[in-house]
């Protein structure tokens, strides 16, 4: 019956093409067909069949335009011939392809000038830069990153709205960052006391009984300390699991580049689940900790509230340093949204704080490391330090706090351990939307790797003088001469035998970031917000540490560490085997 309906009253399309396919198929007889149905069928599917190719074609053609301008615009940049039709991808791909890709460039920059670019396929351009002021344009023009930095953290910590490629998704949360890490907890950091330095010592000679310790075992565990002391207040140090989470960091650390290198998550292999365990793990474990914070912190809010009094005089302690209790950064509203998940409803809860443990923790073992080598390796500066230290504790009034700002020679050292070995030997950016357009008149189509070889322009002669490659923390320090009332500053430009004998305690540390090449935190759009924060907190743990310790190369240790790249960053190595000797006496 209702087919007998629908056969006599197509009066819908749904209708006609029914009936098409009953008449096709012979169930529907002819007597309501008409060839006007037919051909008005036929047209639409013709037109529909029309509009899908005109958008397709629209599409390839797209691509074809922008592959032409990415051809035109890519050729006037200068560089070497493309080789094959895979370009110069074998410099990037493969182990240990960093040596070959930064010698690689090294050499082009000489021949070709400041703006090289290399094919690495027929689609896939790459420029570098390594004139500081072209950089410097560079960096604050393009502000997406690359993709595989963004995979390697979203594969590893879920989705996260920091170390994304698009700024756009970035900025948001990168602003709420800054003013955190900028404001209180910056000032927190001056407050990794002695009981930090007694506590991180403890652990060491726990988990490394031995006297000889190893340089990048006791610098990983110094970095994780005060990072998460800072990030997760006192807890962190009541915490029993804080042992477990730095071996899951580190394990995470180890394979995170190989598997976000697969354009397709490996899911055939075994090891990538093995993987995927490791960072649920290290999920929990985060969430633990967060909510052992929350704990405490309400805790002390309620003490806080139950004791009026007490606390006016508890807050005036704190503020004269003299009582260290801090909640870390989760005290603060912003982790705590984090951990709900409300601050951007997409992000992992607790996701961007595992992606900060992870940058945060990689990136200071790397520059802690790199500072107890170059220390053993000049005791003349170390004592230096050490001297400066005790002329601090002499003028300072509260013998709790400690106020790095004044401790010209350590930062110099810092500055100068940076400078020498950054995280990573490429700076990495690009422009995911728009052509890039230069002051020289250069344009780099949108979509290209822009690299700024980091690694070779911190050790530049023409911008760092002719000792450039030797440790000189007087560099960034100026000497004060003293004419009438006026102190006139001098900046420090000999090499650092020269300038030993100079005398002591007339220098003052100059600002790092004068420098255009000074780039170990990067610069521009996607600087890293924890700059600020890293320098304070190393430089204060430096303080307490060489006032109680002196820190010596193992004798008979042969030394020539050389920048190699190990868990994501460049490190010295093989590393040193270094003593930590406890000070009897105070220095006159
Ligand atoms: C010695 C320690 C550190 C070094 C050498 C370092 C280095 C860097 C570098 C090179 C970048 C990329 C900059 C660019 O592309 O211009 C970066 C980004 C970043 N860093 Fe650090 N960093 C350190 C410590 C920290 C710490 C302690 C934190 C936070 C607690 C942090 C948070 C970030 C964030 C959030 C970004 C930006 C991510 C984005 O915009 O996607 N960093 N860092």
């Amino acid at each position: 019956m209702l087919q007998m309906t629908t056969c006599e009253a197509p009066g819908s399309m749904l209708g006609f093409i029914w009936k098409r396919d009953q008449l096709g198929s012979g169930t529907c007889r002819a007597e309501g067909d008409s060839p006007l149905f037919s051909d008005f069928v036929a047209r639409e599917i013709n037109a529909l069949s029309w509009l899908f190719l005109i958008l397709i074609t629209s599409l390839l053609l797209g691509k074809v335009i922008r592959l032409v301008r990415l051809w035109a615009n890519g050729s006037k940049i200068p560089g070497p011939p493309c080789p094959s039709l895979y370009g110069h991808l074998k410099l990037i791909s493969g182990a240990n392809s960093g040596g070959n890709l930064i010698d690689f460039l090294s050499k082009s920059h000489e021949k070709y000038g400041s703006i090289v670019r290399l094919w690495l396929g027929p689609t896939q351009l790459l420029v570098s830069l390594n004139d500081p002021e072209l950089i410097k344009e560079m960096l604050v023009k393009a502000e997406d990153k690359l993709p595989l930095t963004g995979r390697t953290f979203r594969l590893a910590f879920g989705r996260l709205s920091l170390f994304v490629p698009s700024f756009e998704k970035a900025q948001k949360r990168r602003q709420s960052l800054a003013m955190q890490l900028n404001g209180k907890l910056l000032d927190r950091a001056n407050m990794i006391t002695l009981k930090v330095v007694d506590s991180v010592m403890e652990r060491i000679h726990s988990l490394m009984p031995k006297e000889v310790l190893d340089c990048r075992s006791v610098s990983q565990h110094m970095a994780f300390s005060i990072l998460g002391s800072m990030l997760f207040g006192d807890a962190f140090f009541a915490w029993s699991d804080a042992i477990v989470y730095e071996d899951l960091l580190m394990m995470i650390a180890k394979d995170a580049y190989l598997w976000a290198s697969y354009s397709v998550p490996p899911f055939w292999k075994t090891g990538f689940w093995r993987y995927q365990c490791l960072c649920r793990r290290l999920k929990n474990l985060t969430q633990d900790i967060v909510q052992l914070c929350r704990e405490t912190c309400k805790f002390f809010g309620q003490m806080d509230q139950n004791h009026h009094d007490e606390r006016a005089h508890i807050g005036k302690e704190v503020a004269k340093g003299a009582i260290s209790y801090s909640g870390g950064l989760l005290a603060d509203d912003l982790f705590l949204e984090e951990l709900n998940g409300h601050f951007i409803t997409r992000d992992e809860p607790c996701g961007n704080i595992m992606g900060m443990m992870f940058h945060g923790c990689l990136t200071m073992a790397g520059l802690i490391a790199n500072i107890l080598t170059r220390l053993v390796m000049h005791p003349d500066i170390q004592d230096k330090i050490y001297s400066e230290i005790i002329m601090m504790r002499r003028e300072s009034s509260n013998p709790e706090l400690q106020n790095v700002d004044k401790m010209h020679f350590l930062l110099a050292t810092v500055y100068e351990s940076a400078r020498l070995l950054p995280a990573g030997p490429l700076l990495q950016r690009c422009s995911l939307k728009h052509d890039l357009k230069l002051k020289t008149g250069i344009t780099v189509p949108a979509g290209t790797i822009l690299v700024v070889p980091v690694q070779l322009v911190q050790i530049d002669d023409s911008c760092w003088g002719s000792d450039a490659s030797q440790f000189n923390p007087y560099r960034f320090l100026s000497k004060v001469v003293k004419t009438g009332d006026s102190m006139p500053k001098m900046p420090c430009t000999g090499a650092a035998k020269d300038l030993a004998g100079a005398g002591d305690g007339s220098f003052v540390v100059n600002d790092p970031n004068a420098n255009e090449a000074f780039l170990p935190f990067g610069s521009g759009a996607r600087v890293c917000v924890g700059q600020k924060l890293a320098i304070r907190g190393i430089s204060t743990l430096f303080t307490s540490l060489l006032e109680q310790y002196e820190v010596r190369l193992q004798p008979g240790t042969e030394n020539d560490p050389k920048p190699t790249m190990n868990n994501c960053v460049l490190q010295l190595l093989p590393s040193p085997k270094i003593i930590f000797v406890r000070r009897t006496k105070v220095r006159k």
